[in-house]
């Protein structure tokens, strides 16, 4: 098994299952080592691994740049989405019961990404991003058609107070009737922050109801931020 393998397999799965489904996030420290995080951002300059790239000033997607991998994408990468995914299929099923959405999603990655195919979606949605000062990411929702599946990860790829300052993960949770929620996160470099695409059930007193997330980055004061997105439903284009 490769190390990467042995270090997602080693996590505390369960205690990441029980801060979904209450916090709609999971912080997990130390899934990448050092040498992988700096392959990763040396591979950012290297072409032929990306299909897109996208300058977010001009969608006014906030400030920084990022680029989707395209198939067949590095072993790290297709590696962590599909033995990442395995753990996490059971907490969004979960998620469709409670909200009495008619939907399953299947328990081995590979399937979902037909059902992608299926439905036209066939384009890689991993990412990595580069954020440097003053470099930004509005409040957004990772959707990129039909069939998606709830929750996403990243990993950062750089080291909060040593490669840069400011640029905190953000999370907010919108409550029907009532105003946003927001939560603020500084994962360490190499850790994997796995959180909510769209929305998760939140239990009230006549059972669940559902609650609208959307993420973002704050503002990076100094220095240069990565970080790996990676997206489990593919992209129509
Ligand atoms: O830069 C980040 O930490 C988050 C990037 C993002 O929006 C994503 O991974 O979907
Ligand atoms: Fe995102």
């Amino acid at each position: 098994m490769s190390p990467l393998l042995e270090r997602i397999r080693r996590a505390d799965w369960d205690g990441a299952r029980e801060s979904l489904h209450r916090h709609g996030y999971a912080l997990i420290p130390g899934i990448l080592s050092d040498g992988e995080c700096e392959t990763l951002k040396a591979a950012y300059a290297v072409t032929g691994l990306y299909r897109k790239t996208v300058v977010m000033e001009r969608y006014r997607f906030g400030a920084g740049e990022y680029k989707y991998f395209t198939y067949p994408l590095p072993d790290l990468i297709q590696t962590a989405r599909s033995a990442v995914y395995q753990h996490l299929a059971p907490v969004a099923n979960t998620w469709f019961e409670a909200l009495k959405i008619n939907r399953q999603v299947p328990a081995v990655h590979a399937d979902l990404l037909r059902e992608c195919r299926d439905n036209r979606q066939e384009k890689a949605t991993p990412l990595i991003l580069r954020y440097t000062k003053g470099g930004f990411n509005t409040l957004h929702q990772d959707l990129y058609g039909e069939v998606y599946f709830p929750l996403q990860m990243v990993f950062l790829l750089s080291q909060t107070g040593e490669d840069f300052t400011g640029g905190e993960f953000v999370l907010t949770q919108q409550v029907p009737r009532a105003q946003s929620k927001a939560t603020v996160l500084q994962p360490g470099k190499g850790d994997l922050l796995i959180f909510t695409t769209n929305f998760k059930p939140e239990k009230g007193s006549n059972g669940y109801y559902r609650v609208t997330m959307k993420h973002g980055v704050s503002e990076v004061r100094s220095g240069e931020r990565y970080a790996l997105g990676v997206i489990f439903h593919d992209a129509e284009s």
